[in-house]
């Protein structure tokens, strides 16, 4: 077992929003939008009060419900199970390192959180902390993961590859999940509890020396093309949904028809969002959808209504709309009219008695690590 201690060294962590789905890519396709989550690392004096445990801060979305113990935080325990893979069992510590003056002073890590991805709303809120986990895991314990192998730890924690491949790599990016050997399906299949342990141990119970390794190469993908005249307008409502209580409504089995329908228009979208100028009429058409938005609008009052009152020839420059991951958030993908897009579906929603917020995003890079 070996706890690291390293040099003062500060770096930045900035890891984007995404939307998954895009209608008809159900657990497919992820698109990394310009809200970021944002992590700076430094070291700071001690004052001993944490222990040996990094100060974690937030600021922004989300900062009045997130846990701020590192063991109870989504980020900073996805980036314990990195290093415990690696056979880090703790956080590392700063080492006391002598400064300019020649003195030599306790340092410990500090975790200055920024975050724009609102919580529950379909824009890959749980994905970018995931994602900031793994990298800020192969951060601290200096572990030099290649992005492949990022990927297998991001799909050990958050399992539809959609959401963490897009903010890992940016872009509109379609993915798979290999077919695993007997032994590997084992090894993914583990419980989260295992791969995330929520508390510390008590006192000589077992850490558990040899947490679930994620199998090699889980995680494909490629990176379709983008037309830079499209933008993404998030209407966003008031209200949060769990990823995990919208997939809970989704039916085990589905027609050969609406399989049919998704897999027609996914392999067209997947070229047309590309194609300058984008065309609307076959872009509307093929972000429709029939394995999950059908199935999501008892959790989402309006959202019948919103996709199918607002359409090209309503607003002209709007190319799609769809929901955004497993919503509640609206997606709207268009080249002008985003205020006329926006402040419709706004009207929508209110005579279902929902607010909302929404903006305009552009297309990103995926996540970053700057070094100072
Ligand atoms: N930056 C973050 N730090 C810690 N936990 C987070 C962060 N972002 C999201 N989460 C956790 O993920 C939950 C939302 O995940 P999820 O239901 O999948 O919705 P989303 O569509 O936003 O990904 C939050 O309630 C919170 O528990
Ligand atoms: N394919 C998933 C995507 C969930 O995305 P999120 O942003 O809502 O977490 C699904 O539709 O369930």
């Amino acid at each position: 077992m070996s706890n690291v201690g390293q040099p003062c060294s500060s770096f930045v962590i900035k890891v984007p929003a995404t939307s998954a789905n895009i209608g008809p890519g159900f657990d497919v396709v992820g698109l990394s939008l310009s809200l970021h989550l944002t992590l700076t690392v430094t070291c700071v004096p001690t004052d001993g009060s944490h222990g040996n445990l990094p100060i974690l801060e937030y600021t922004g979305e989300g900062s009045d419900e997130v846990p701020l113990d590192p063991y109870k935080n989504l980020t900073t325990r996805v980036a314990l199970y990195v290093l415990r893979c690696h056979g880090i069992q703790k956080f590392p510590t700063a080492l006391s390192t002598p400064s300019s003056d020649g003195i030599t002073r306790n340092a410990q890590l500090k975790i200055a959180v920024d975050n724009e991805i609102p919580f529950g709303r379909g824009l890959g809120s749980s994905g970018a902390a995931v994602i900031a986990g793994v990298l800020l895991g192969n951060e601290l314990g200096n572990l030099n993961l290649s992005t492949s192998r990022m990927l297998d730890f991001a799909l050990m924690v958050e399992r539809h590859p959609d959401n963490v491949t897009a903010a890992l790599v940016g872009g509109f990016v379609g993915s798979y999940l290999r077919e695993l050997d007997a032994t590997a399906t084992e090894a993914a299949s583990v419980p989260l509890s295992e791969v995330l342990p929520e508390y510390p141990p008590d006192a000589g119970e077992d850490w558990g020396l040899h947490p679930p390794q994620p199998p090699i190469g889980i995680g494909h993908y490629v990176q379709f093309g983008w037309s830079e005249s499209i933008r993404a307008v998030a209407i966003i409502p008031r209200f949060e949904l769990s990823t995990a209580s919208a997939r809970q409504v989704l039916p085990q089995s589905y027609s050969r028809k609406d399989l049919v329908f998704n897999l027609q228009r996914l392999a067209v979208l997947t070229t047309a969002l590309a194609a300058t100028p984008p065309d609307p009429e076959l872009i509307y058409e093929a972000m429709k959808d029939r394995v999950h938005q059908p199935y999501r609008k008892e959790l989402i009052p309006g959202l019948p209504d919103v996709t199918s009152n607002i359409t090209p020839e309503t607003h002209p420059r709007l190319l799609g709309i769809c929901l955004s991951g497993a919503g509640p958030t609206i997606l709207a993908l268009a080249t002008g009219g985003f205020e006329a897009i926006a402040e419709d579906a706004r009207a929508i929603f209110r005579t279902k008695g929902i607010e909302v917020d929404w903006k305009v995003l552009h297309v990103v890079p995926g996540s970053s690590v700057q070094r100072s």
